[in-house]
Formats: C-alpha cells, sequence, structure tokens
C-alpha cells in the first residue's frame, strides 16, 4: 500500500535547538498510528509539521520533505488552510468555542461560505452521529458547547474537525484530560473513525497505543527509535531503549 504521508529526511529547528532529527516515516491511510515517548521527545512538533501548525511559531524551520498523497506540503504552492482543512487537528484540552453546539460544528463551514441551512443540519446530525453524540445532545444542540461535560467536549471537538471533512485526524493526547470513561469512549470512538479517516495519535498512554493503534512509532530526543507494528513494538522491540521504555524503565 502507497503510504499516504511520507517523511523523509526532516528536521525541524526551534531557532538553533534542533527538536526534531533526521526523521523518515511512512504513515499509511486509514491506520491509527501511536506517537510514544518521554516528555520533551518532539512528539508534539512532529505532530505539527504534518498540518503546518509550525508555521504560527516564530523562528522555526523545517529542513527535508513532508508528503501528503504525493504532494510537497511545505511547496509554496501549497495553500496552509487547505491543508489544514484535509488535515484537521484535536488537542490536549477540549477547546469547544464559547457558541452552541450547532455553531461549534459549523463553525469552520460558516466561514467557507457556506451557510445553507439544510446542509448545515445535515451535517450537525452526520458528524454528531459519528462522534455518538447526538443521542446524549440531539435536545441542547442550540445550547452552548461549554455546558457539555469535558468528555462530550472532547467528542464534540471530534465533530468539529471532522465537520470539515478532512483526510487525516492529527490527535494530541486527546484524552489526557479525561476520566477513564470518557477515554474509553473516545478510544471507542477512534476504532470506528479509522474506517474513514487516517489517525495520528500523540499519547502518553502506552496502554492506549496498544488498545487502539497499528502502528507505533517511539521517539527519543528528537529522533524516531523504531516505528512499526503495534503489537511487534510492544511483543518484541528491536531497540533496548524501546524496551526499556515499554517495560516502563524510564518516562
Ligand atoms: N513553541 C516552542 N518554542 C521553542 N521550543 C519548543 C516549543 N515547543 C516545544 N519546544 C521544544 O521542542 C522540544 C520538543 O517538545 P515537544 O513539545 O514537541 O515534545 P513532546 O514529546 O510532545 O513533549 P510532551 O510529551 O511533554 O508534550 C522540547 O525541547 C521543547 O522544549
Amino acid at each position: 500500500m502507497e503510504p499516504k504521508i511520507k517523511i523523509r529526511d526532516m528536521n525541524f529547528y526551534y531557532g538553533d535547538n534542533k527538536a526534531l532529527k533526521d526523521i523518515n516515516m511512512n504513515i499509511y491511510e486509514k491506520k491509527i498510528t501511536a506517537f510514544i515517548g518521554p516528555s520533551g521527545c518532539g512528539k508534539s512538533t512532529f505532530l505539527r509539521t504534518l498540518n503546518r501548525m509550525n508555521d504560527f511559531i516564530e523562528d522555526t524551520r523545517v529542513e527535508g520533505k513532508i508528503t501528503l498523497d504525493d504532494i510537497d506540503i511545505y511547496s509554496k504552492d501549497i495553500d496552509p488552510v487547505e491543508l489544514r482543512r484535509k488535515v484537521g487537528m484535536v488537542f490536549q484540552r477540549p477547546n469547544p468555542f464559547p457558541k452552541t453546539i450547532y455553531e461549534n460544528i459549523v463553525y469552520g463551514l460558516r466561514k467557507n461560505g457556506v451557510n445553507d441551512k439544510q446542509i448545515l443540519d445535515e451535517v450537525v446530525e452526520d458528524t454528531l452521529k459519528s462522534v455518538a453524540l447526538y443521542d446524549e445532545v440531539k435536545d441542547k444542540i442550540h445550547k452552548s458547547a461549554l455546558e457539555l461535560s469535558g468528555g462530550q467536549q472532547q467528542r464534540l471537538c471530534i465533530a468539529r474537525a471532522i465537520a470539515m471533512q478532512p483526510e487525516v485526524i492529527l490527535m494530541d493526547e486527546p484524552t489526557s484530560a479525561l476520566d477513564p470513561i470518557s477515554t474509553m469512549k473516545i478510544e471507542e470512538l477512534l476504532l470506528d473513525l479509522k474506517e474513514n479517516y487516517t489517525i495520528i495519535i500523540v499519547t502518553h498512554s502506552m496502554q492506549q497505543a496498544a488498545r487502539i493503534s497499528d502502528e507505533t512509532a517511539f521517539f527519543l530526543n528528537g529522533e524516531v527509535i523504531e516505528h512499526g507494528e503495534t503489537k511487534v513494538i510492544f511483543s518484541n522491540p528491536r531497540d533496548k531503549r524501546t524496551e526499556d521504555y515499554i517495560t516502563g524503565r524510564f518516562g
């Protein structure tokens, strides 16, 4: 299978600090890829290079090449806004806008000039169903999203990302602020969503990576030490450092 995303000889700098070193990786379509590794090893930085969110941070620089469907995402012909529509993002803390549930979901569409009520109504219903939130909120769609629980807010943020019809969804520790039940619901949701989307998730929980991901990449000090099938990484890692990390010797 052709990789959806290819990363070749990639380095990333914050000023003089080389935060990512010589990254080469393939990311496959409709799989869940987990990034694991100790704090500060570059997982979030790497995630943000994939939809150019690092462009917003001053004095940063990327070397090497990242392609999405064989198109160089750092080429000057690429519109980063359109890239971020294709490669959506969900953050660690649920961050709904202080608006209604409905307006949260249609926010991006309205920004793109879609205002047809029938279309927006359909998108709201479809996306709420696809994140398994519809039954819980169908009577308060026009109430503030801030009234939802943390887990519901995070599912709403996933719905907001999906409403833009992305191909890839980047998730930076999406359950670290949630209780175990909400976490389980999000994990189940991700397993459903991977039928339609390519998902990349940063997680501090090795159990979570083992439960839901198809592929795992282990990061250490800005390098990818090992990347492969999750069951192989967790049962038979090649590198001693991966083994030490997954067995809890450090991190
Ligand atoms: N906005 C920034 N400006 C300057 N340096 C940064 C910035 N964000 C991250 N860094 C540096 O880049 C390196 C990697 O950080 P990053 O947040 O990507 O790691 P991480 O593996 O995601 O960590 P964590 O698991 O704690 O979120 C660290 O040395 C960090 O200090």
